[in-house]
């Protein structure tokens, strides 16, 4: 997010490009079978620290971007923010527009057993092909996109209080967690958005040649020729993404009035 002036039909078009990164980075994972040994804890020694090749490479990862200068804004939240080091560069700065504690509402504990737990058997076949190393890469693309996405909330929550404090300010007193969450959820909206992801996975995980019909240029294509099975995306946004953004939202109502 860049804007300086926040309205919900701005942050949802993000959310709408999020979607883009969401299915293509799972398109990309689901090119590699499951490939279990990388997320097997590794044997003490050989500088593993005894950690999993999954987890060793995104907690490495994350400082190498973070001296890179990311982690700066709110919706871009790393998973072991312990110990991060500083930007070697100066960074730009960018539009503070949410509440002071915003960074530090995180659900990235959350997402990361959903990944490994949940999702990664929905969407990869069995198997071991021993490309570990490209394989844990790829999972660091699918888990920062959905984080990302899921982070956004914070975004959505300023603008919903914003647009109607007299709504929403009783309840955060009150700690109404549930009427919170009912206040800021649109079912139809999450409706459309599920449609839409499904029809994403099918558009673009479906393989293109010079003699493709046009039905399949339209989304028409077979789900079985799919990548990514274009009803995972769809459970995938039900079960986890939503409500998980929904969770964010919460959490970050509930401190908008500290
Ligand atoms: C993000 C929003 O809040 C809620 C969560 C949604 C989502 O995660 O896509 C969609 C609708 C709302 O229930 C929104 O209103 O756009």
């Amino acid at each position: 997010m860049g804007e300086v002036e926040l309205s919900l039909a701005a942050v949802r078009d993000a959310l709408v490009r999020e979607e883009d990164s969401i299915v293509f980075a799972l398109i990309e994972r689901a090119g590699r079978p499951r490939n279990a040994p990388a997320y097997a804890p590794a044997g003490g020694g050989g500088g593993s620290g005894g950690r999993s090749l999954a987890e060793f490479f995104v907690r490495e990862a994350e400082v190498l971007h973070a001296k890179a200068g990311h982690y700066q804004k709110p919706e871009d939240v790393p998973f072991f923010p312990q110990d991060l080091p500083p930007p070697v560069f100066p960074t730009k700065g960018y539009p503070k527009v949410l509440h002071s504690f915003a960074s530090s509402v995180s659900v990235n504990d959350a997402i990361w057993k959903m990944y490994f737990n949940e999702l990664l058997p929905l969407f990869t076949a069995d198997g071991d092909d021993g490309n570990y190393a490209e394989t844990v890469a790829l999972d660091f693309a699918c888990l920062k996109a959905l984080s990302r996405r899921i982070h956004i909330g914070k975004y959505v929550a300023e603008v919903k209080f914003k647009d109607a404090p007299q709504d929403y300010s009783p309840l955060i007193r009150a700690k109404d967690t549930n009427a919170l969450m009912n206040l800021l959820t649109f079912k139809a909206v999450e409706e459309k958005v599920k449609k839409r992801v499904e029809k994403k996975a099918r558009i673009f995980g479906q393989n293109v040649t010079s003699e493709d019909s046009a039905d399949k240029q339209e989304g028409n294509a077979d789900d079985s020729e799919c990548k990514v099975n274009p009803e995972v995306l769809s459970k995938l946004y039900d079960l986890w993404v939503m409500p998980l953004t929904k969770d964010v939202e919460v959490e970050y109502l509930l401190r908008r009035l500290d």
